[in-house]
């Protein structure tokens, strides 16, 4: 049985006060929840006062995630976060390889992988983006190009503790969505290079309200991860209340 996970990621935007308005408007516009786990992914300076008034949110199937995890406990690394210090605020997911890390901070495969398997030694479910550039699908190099980063990414990798997220990088921010029947043929290829077959998959790049339905029904597709839309209440609440 493969479980639906819908996830926001905040990127770099709220603060400490726009991040508690959001919990406290987001749980009215919920609708009964049916299995689907929740996970939204806020920036690091959010993550101790989410957590605190998380109990307060009316919402028993949300967590809070972060948005990357070093490799190392600690250590001489400017700018990073430990899974340690993930695991002192009871953070149980982070999102590892994102293509804005891939794209602006050097990030590569093998620090996604090392960043992978650091997190899961911690309890720590990563969720792994892959994904193609406009050039790479245009010249025909999607599957080569994704298959080369799950094969790099999850070397001795515990397929059973993670979600992956498959995002092509032309759909993000753009409002330019991957036809669903596309991106539910890519997750189903995704599928089925990978030894543990009841994983979370994701889609994600331009998910609203207005295409969730359509892009939950697809057969492959297992969840969203969302970004510009995870950061209005109303309309990320209509993203958790799809309708299939
Ligand atoms: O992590 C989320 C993705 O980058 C999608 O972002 P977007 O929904 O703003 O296109």
């Amino acid at each position: 049985m493969r479980k639906v996970v819908i996830a926001g990621n905040w990127k770099m935007y709220k603060n400490q006060s726009e991040a508690k308005a959001f919990f406290s408007e987001f749980p009215k516009h919920l609708q009964a929840i049916a299995d689907q786990q929740i996970i939204i992914c806020v920036p690091y300076t959010n993550l101790a006062i989410v957590q605190t008034i998380l109990p307060s949110v009316a919402c028993p199937s949300l967590s809070i995630g972060a948005q990357n995890v070093h490799w190392a406990d600690s250590g001489a690394f400017t700018g990073e976060i430990s899974a340690p210090m993930l695991v002192e605020l009871g953070i149980k997911y982070a999102v590892i390889g994102h293509s804005e890390r891939r794209q602006f901070f050097g990030e590569t495969d093998d620090t996604v992988n090392k960043r992978i398997k650091t997190a899961q030694a911690h309890g720590i479910t990563p969720i792994l983006c892959v994904g193609e550039s406009k050039l790479q699908r245009d010249n025909n190099e999607t599957e080569t190009w994704i298959f080369s980063q799950l094969a790099n990414a999850l070397v001795d990798v515990d397929q059973s503790n993670l979600i992956i997220a498959y995002e092509p990088i032309w759909a993000i921010g753009t409002g330019d969505t991957c036809q669903s029947s596309e991106a539910n043929r890519v997750i189903g290829l995704i599928r089925s290079k990978l030894d543990h077959q009841n994983m979370t998959i994701q889609y994600g790049g331009s998910v609203k309200p207005d295409n969730i339905d359509e892009i939950m029904a697809q057969p492959e597709i297992d969840g969203v991860l969302v970004g510009g839309a995870s950061l209005d209440p109303a309309g990320f609440a209509r993203i958790v209340n799809y309708q299939p």
